[in-house]
């Protein structure tokens, strides 16, 4: 049994990476072979074939063009795979002169992941990519997060029973861990792929010196000084990323810290709840940040997730954040002209992390042109305005502008392969190739007159193919006089037509490739040094590029604020909560769209010290759910530095914000409805202080009635009295209502609603006082439940509530008499007579029908209406 050279080493690269599909790169495809052609071939719907034999078995293969392969890269990825590409290393003739039967060089080149991506194809252009490593050391936890398509690389303090929260805010794609961390199960319930990796990566001593080379520095010290979690993680990250990209190094940024205390916390399941950036779906859309998300470059769409992520607790940063999106709003024509000028910017994060990595095109180097102009131009508009931003990043690398500017062609072709990317008059030595290569053709058109006239053949032509080259062709009737000629050397004859060439066409044509090929070379020499000038200056391309997204977020918000009417909130270090006339931005943006106005309600729930609750009792469906997600999304606006939908807000900073809204079940995780919501309340119950901001939404409704009162009961007290926080607190327990009066900081609330004739109105009002009543029964018919139905629901209510009056103290003996009600007539509705083309239908046997028939039958019920 012999297995070919080739499948040989097939076999020798697949177990580099055994647990990656290998992308066999064979001319112009890629192919799989053995299991990862059935995998592939399944996951990406194409069709899977046999390739030859390896130990008597038929060896399944299939395949993806390499023009298209990014396509299918992003199916598989999504599709939870990862991807080895292997690449031919050399030229199929490099391989023939060791021999014929020689196989190309191949090596894998990279190893696709889902933290790893760069291509802007597999990439969202407006979220950030993050991988992430964690580690721990003595029990001391730390977290590396870098995005290898932007360049940005963070750390931070992280122990265990933050990993979650903290992954969550970041929203990261993809984890390295050690081997044995245990904490695999927090990762895959966020929906990011771990990655194991030994334990060795983790070490902080080799970090250490992977981290110095990385940035060219003697010490580290210059980025601050870091514990030796922090060290091994942000290792085992570049560990990682040299395994996934084969030892080429995207550009990266210095470490910056990130320190917990300085952002909001909010925990997985509140982010869920609030939907703040992704709504219900899943995707973007319903959520926070797709309702308030104007930017206009790609740049500034990724700044503005960031800060939607993590609004900040800094009173300064907040308040310097405002100022610049007060100054779009008073300078608005000014910010119109930025945000079209930032319309233009190209992403120029993306495109420098592309050079780095040797994955860069022409275009990439247009996009550093395209942002580097833009920012000057920014700069020269800006520069000598009032505007509170700092924007002296904008400029300082005039001399690199001014080359790309005059090397490159207006649009540059997508491969560099392709030609045309040099613009003329930057090279003479290139210039000359090009106009030899095309004067080359001119001169062939000038040899085929000349030969024409030579021998009075009118129809003689000079021609090209692969094969042949330039040849001269002419019809077998005419050849004869050209063989007499000496000029002429035969080279072919086919059935029609037989072809010469001659010593001088022979020359043009070498003439010709040779000034094809050298301009290539001169195009790609160019390239090089373009791409090498840009990524020395990467450190200031990226300043420029965070200044312009910066720029882009503070316009972007000011032209959101002015066209809904939004105010500059006021934040600072009290424990104030004052909205008035604050609106859902999302809501408000679905109701407008069917046309329907929304209702502005205002929010009081300011306390010195101790708690401060609103207790808010009233129907289903008027509007609580909707007041206190508001309110909620209210503060992550204010402290991510954006205006909000209200007519004036204060808000004392909040540092940790909690939400326990709807239910879910959990099954994946083996937990039920009620099971979820009882572990989301005892976290918030655990962690919150009195600087957090609680909304609870109909704790305890998710088990019996006398249940869920108690802990709703116990819940409220214990938020009152240890938590001692802001909180708002919905029910259709009106029993609750009485705790009011025994606990100082709850005040009751609820939503205004109206009867008419038996019907509610919803005004989706907020105001002090009780509901009594939760109408649901009317909700249910609003709903379009059976009228049978509606009706002994009403006779039920009627029947406990008299109970209730009579002998409220024994409502269980009452629930017990009720199947007496059922004998209450209720009105069924009279079963309908049936109508002419019904009884047709009945007795049609559809399988039995001919096309003819069906047609026929279709006029036929027609008539019958
Ligand atoms: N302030 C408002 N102005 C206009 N429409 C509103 C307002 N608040 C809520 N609504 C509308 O009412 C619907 C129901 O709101 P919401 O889910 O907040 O009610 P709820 O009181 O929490 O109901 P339930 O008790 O049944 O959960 C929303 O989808 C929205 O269309």
């Amino acid at each position: 049994m012999s297995v070919t050279p080739m499948m040989a080493q097939y076999l020798e690269i697949k177990a580099e990476a055994p647990e990656a599909l290998l992308f066999y790169r064979m001319g112009d495809f890629y192919e799989l072979f053995f299991d990862d052609a059935v995998a592939a071939s399944a996951a990406l719907d194409i069709a899977l074939t046999k390739r030859g034999k390896h130990l008597e078995q038929d060896i399944a293969m299939c395949g993806v063009p390499v023009h298209s392969a990014e396509n299918y890269l992003m199916t598989l990825i999504r599709k939870g795979f990862r991807v080895a590409v292997a690449e031919q290393l050399e030229a199929p003739e490099e391989a023939k002169k060791r021999g014929s039967k020689s196989v190309v060089k191949r090596g894998i080149v990279r190893l696709v992941t889902p933290g790893t991506l760069t291509e802007d194809t597999l990439l969202d252009a407006r979220a950030h990519n993050y991988l992430a490593a964690w580690c721990e050391v003595r029990g001391k936890g730390a977290l590396a997060w870098a995005d290898i398509s932007t360049g940005a690389f963070h750390v931070a303090g992280s122990p265990r029973v933050r990993l979650g929260p903290d992954l969550a805010r970041i929203g990261v794609s993809e984890v390295v861990l050690a081997e044995d961390s245990g904490v695999e199960g927090i990762v895959e319930d966020l929906g990011a792929a771990v990655t194991p990796l030994g334990r060795s990566a983790f070490d902080s001593g080799s970090a250490q010196g992977r981290l110095q080379t990385l940035f060219d520095v003697g010490s580290l010290d210059a980025f601050g000084s870091f514990d030796r979690a922090e060290l091994g993680a942000m290792g085992a990250l570049v560990e990682y990323i040299e395994i996934t990209q084969r030892g080429k190094l995207p550009m990266m940024r210095p470490p910056k810290r990130e320190a917990a205390s300085t952002l909001m916390a909010i925990d997985a399941a509140t982010r869920r709840n609030l939907e703040l950036t992704r709504g219900a779906s899943g995707g973007r859309d319903g959520s926070l940040l797709w309702a308030i998300d104007r930017t206009t470059t790609a740049g500034g769409g990724r700044l503005l997730e960031r800060r939607v992520s993590a609004p900040s607790t800094q009173e300064d940063i907040i308040c310097a954040r405002l100022d610049s999106v007060d100054w779009a709003v008073t300078n608005d024509t000014l910010a119109d002209d930025t945000r079209a000028t930032l319309r233009r910017a190209p992403d120029m994060d993306r495109a420098l992390s592309r050079l780095s990595l040797d994955r860069g095109g022409p275009r990439d180097l247009a996009a550093i042109r395209g942002g580097l102009e833009a920012a000057e131009m920014l700069f020269s508009r800006l520069s000598k305005t009032d505007l509170p931003l700092d924007i002296s990043d904008l400029i300082g690398q005039e001399e690199l502008l001014r080359l790309l500017d005059a090397a490159l062609v207006a649009e540059p072709p997508l491969a560099l392969r392709d030609g045309g990317v040099i613009a003329p008059g930057y090279d003479t030595e290139l210039d000359e190739a090009r106009k030899l290569r095309d004067e080359g053709r001119g001169v062939i058109a000038a040899l085929q007159k000349e030969y024409v006239d030579a021998t009075g053949i009118g129809s003689l032509k000079v021609k090209h193919n692969n094969v042949l080259g330039y040849f001269i062709e002419t019809t077998a009737t005419h050849a004869d006089k050209m063989r007499t000629d000496e000029r002429f050397i035969h080279r072919q004859t086919t059935a029609n037509q037989v072809r010469f060439t001659t010593v001088e066409l022979s020359e043009l044509e070498t003439r010709i490739l040779n000034a094809g090929g050298r301009a290539q070379a001169i195009e790609e020499r160019i390239f090089a040094s373009l791409s090498s000038a840009v990524l020395a200056a990467s450190d200031s391309i990226f300043a420029a590029a965070r200044a312009l997204a910066e720029l882009d977020v503070a316009t972007a918000l000011a032209d959101l604020a002015r066209g809904e009417g939004w105010t500059r909130p006021r934040v600072d270090g009290s424990r104030a909560f004052e909205v008035t006339a604050g609106r859902h931005p999302v809501v408000e943006r679905a109701l407008k769209r069917d046309g329907a106005p929304f209702v502005a309600n205002d929010t009081a729930l300011t306390a010195e010290d101790g708690a401060a609750i609103r207790l808010l009792t009233g129907p289903n469906m008027a509007g609580k759910s909707t007041w206190l997600r508001q309110n909620a999304l209210l503060a992550v606006l204010a402290q991510m530095g954006s205006f909000v939908p209200a007519e004036a807000a204060h808000i004392g900073i909040v540092s940790q914000l909690f939400s326990r809204v709807g239910a879910s079940d959990d099954l994946a995780r083996g937990r039920s409805t009620f099971m979820v919501e009882m572990v989301e309340t005892a976290a918030i119950l655990n962690q919150a202080d009195e600087r957090s901001f609680v909304i609870l939404d109909e704790i305890g409704r998710g088990t019996a009635t006398y249940d869920g009162l108690s802990i709703a009961w116990a819940t409220l007290e214990h938020l009152h009295d240890v938590n001692r926080c802001r909180a708002l607190f919905a029910t259709h327990y009106h029993e609750m209502t009485a705790l009011s009066a025994k606990l100082t900081g709850v005040e009751n609330a609820t939503v205004a609603v109206r009867e008419w004739e038996g019907d509610v109105i919803f005004l989706h009002e907020v105001c002090d006082g009780a509901a009594d009543r939760s109408y649901g029964v009317q909700v249910a018919k609003l709903a379009g439940l059976p009228d049978a139905v509606v009706a002994r629901a009403r006779a039920v209510l009627t029947a406990l509530e008299e109970g209730e009056r009579e002998g409220g103290t024994k409502p269980k003996a009452m629930i017990d008499d009720l199947p007496l009600f059922s004998a209450t007539p209720v009105p069924v509705p009279a079963p309908k007579k049936e109508s002419a083309a019904e009884g047709r239908l009945r007795d049609i046997l559809p399988d039995e029908l001919t096309p003819k028939q069906a047609l026929d039958l279709i006029y036929e019920l027609k008539s019958l209406t």
